[in-house]
């Protein structure tokens, strides 16, 4: 049996009456890429801060590296590069200052990992954090997240505000250092980039994890979402197929989910001549409705 690098028992937080997350148990394999995926306050970040001890749980448990994530958090906290959602820095620093002041806290070397992460991913290191746009701090982040080489990584929402070729580079750090045995465990509410990087996927719901699964028996489910505008209006039950979910129809235009051989759907779009079509992954949020009502 494969090593568990997280394992989280009945983990449990409220805010006072609030719910955070609720009875929450799983756990993540050495070597895995984990996606953990939920809609806004469902409850990824404060599962992630219990686990980095950033706040005690109500009750339950959860350990990293076979030790308590609570009692031994010191221990733990060498091995693992955090990366928060929303990160605050020292304005006044530059980014090689607060680069070198994180990597003071290591007993590493880190500078020559800092110089090849930030040239990758294009962050000029003599820059003041203060100038900096959102996706340029976000870089920081993950070059303060990525510099001791750890052996977990924990990454929360970590592509926000990184345009599309930043994030092409990220996740191809991400693939290189998994390469090397770094587990990564990395919550999003974008399923499409989960499904892009991810082994398997906890979905977490109202605080409740409601699903784990290997990303391609999700891929394997997977609905399309298909939205299209004919040039006439759509006749009564044309699109009465096995696999149409979801059917909206307004004079000649038409929105659907469908489930099935997509060469099927795509000829009998093509002969209802359409002006315009789109055909997209569906929002988390309709793969819930549709896996879990
Ligand atoms: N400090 C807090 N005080 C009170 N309630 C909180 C606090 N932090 C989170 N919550 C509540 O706990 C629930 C889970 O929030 P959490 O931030 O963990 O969700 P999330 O999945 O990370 O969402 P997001 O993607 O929006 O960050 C939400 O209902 C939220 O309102």
């Amino acid at each position: 049996m494969s090593e568990n690098i997280i394992e989280i028992n009945s983990l449990t937080k409220t805010y006072g009456k609030r719910r955070g997350i609720e009875d929450i148990s799983f756990s993540v394999k050495k070597g895995e890429i984990f996606g953990f995926i939920g809609p806004n306050g469902a409850g990824k970040s404060t599962t992630i801060r219990t686990l980095l001890a950033l706040m005690h749980p109500t009750s339950g448990s959860a350990s990293i590296f076979s030790k308590d994530c609570i009692r031994e958090a010191p221990a733990i906290a060498k091995d693992i590069g955090y990366l928060p959602s929303e990160t605050s820095y020292y304005e006044q620093m530059t980014v090689e200052e607060l680069l070198d002041y994180a990597a003071a806290l290591y007993d590493k070397d880190c500078k020559d990992r800092i110089t090849e992460l930030s040239k990758r991913l294009q962050l000029d290191l003599k820059r003041k954090i203060s100038e900096l746009s959102l996706g340029n701090k976000k870089k920081v982040g993950i070059v303060q997240a990525l510099l001791h080489s750890p052996r977990l990584l924990i990454l929360d929402e970590p592509t926000n505000g990184l345009d599309p070729l930043v994030q092409h580079t990220f996740f191809e750090i991400l693939q290189e250092e998994n390469k090397k045995g770094t587990t990564i465990f990395f919550s999003s509410h974008v399923l499409s980039e989960v499904q892009k990087i991810c082994d398997r996927v906890a979905i977490i719901k109202e605080g409740k994890i409601i699903n784990l699964q290997k990303i391609h028996e999700l891929n394997e489910n997977g609905y399309k979402k298909i939205e299209l505008i004919a040039k006439v209006e759509i006749p009564n039950n044309y699109f009465n197929l096995v696999g149409i979910m979801d059917y909206k129809q307004d004079a000649n235009r038409a929105s659907f989910m469908y489930k099935g051989e997509v060469g099927n759907i795509l000829e009998k779009i093509w002969r209802l001549q359409v002006s315009d079509v789109s055909i997209e992954e569906p929002a988390l949020e309709d793969i819930f409705m549709h896996y879990y009502n």
